[in-house]
């Protein structure tokens, strides 16, 4: 089977083109993708289905062609991916699903709209983010509080006094099971500037990872909260680069650059 690989900042996926949903992608063949050693390794994979062909998102058909059907790294399935959603526009694109510009994509969380820049960024469109109160989560020994942000998908965005950059992501970090009972993405990060953070991000069904959009996303409502805002633009730093979030009072966007970097033959799903 054909798959290509891509990222955004560096937040990495292995896609497969599935347009008729032939493929058992059952969470071990998904685990075996994204293994680093043993597969081609990746943080996630976006499987390329006709929405029309996906039960789970059949009702979004008459607004767009194509579903993204994201897995985490372990198998388990997710709402919605922001970097996920703007690679897998750069693939439709260039594979001539769609035409550049803007349209719209199927995903768990909704239909989303995306745009393709002239400068090689895309954006998504990511709907208004609702936050949920607040919570802790614990990482090293320390417990932070942050605000629960619900994107589609649950995140928990804290800011912390000491630099992320210290922090050992390593762990699963502690969360309240009781607010989260299906897991929460967790992002800590420091205010660095005038409408800039730096985010360390431990993603539900992954690990740290070097870029997350959701989480992204999260962080600028987190980080507009500490000054009593809830719009207007933030540049967040990540590992692998750095993205922009615009928050406006009805909706949200993502933009960043995404890029694929190889195609070749998986061996694995025969
Ligand atoms: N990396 C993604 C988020 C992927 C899903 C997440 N791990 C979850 O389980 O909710 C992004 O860019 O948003």
């Amino acid at each position: 089977m054909r798959f290509l690989k891509g990222h955004g900042t560096e937040n990495d996926f292995v896609i497969l083109p599935d347009p008729d949903g032939e493929l058992d992608l059952h969470p071990a063949l998904v685990a075996a993708i994204c293994d680093r050693r043993a597969g081609i390794g990746a943080d996630g994979v976006l499987r390329v289905m006709r929405t029309k062909l996906s039960p789970e998102v059949s009702d979004q058909a008459g607004q767009a062609e194509w579903f993204m059907d994201y897995r985490n790294a372990d198998g388990s399935m997710a709402e919605m991916c922001g970097n996920g959603a703007r690679v897998f526009a750069r693939y439709l694109v260039e594979a001539g699903l769609a035409e550049p510009g803007e349209f719209a994509m199927a995903t768990r969380g909704g239909v989303r709209r995306v745009r393709l820049g002239a400068d090689g960024d895309v954006s998504v469109e990511m709907g208004k983010p609702v936050v949920r109160g607040r919570s802790v989560a614990g990482v090293g020994g320390h417990e932070y509080e942050g605000v629960h942000v619900d994107l589609g998908n649950p995140h928990l965005a804290c800011p912390i006094g000491d630099p992320v950059v210290q922090l050992d992501l390593g762990h699963q970090p502690a969360f309240d099971p009781g607010v989260f009972p299906s897991g929460v993405n967790i992002e800590l990060f420091n205010p660095v500037g005038e409408a800039r953070v730096v985010m360390r991000v431990f993603e539900r069904g992954v690990g740290e990872t070097r870029s997350c959009g959701t989480g992204a996303v999260a962080t600028a409502v987190a980080a507009a909260g500490l000054s009593g805002e809830t719009t207007g633009t933030w540049a967040v730093e990540v590992p692998g680069g750095t993205l922009t979030v615009t928050l406006e009072a009805e909706t949200s966007y993502l933009s960043g650059p995404a890029v694929l970097v190889a195609a070749g033959n998986l061996t694995l799903a025969e």
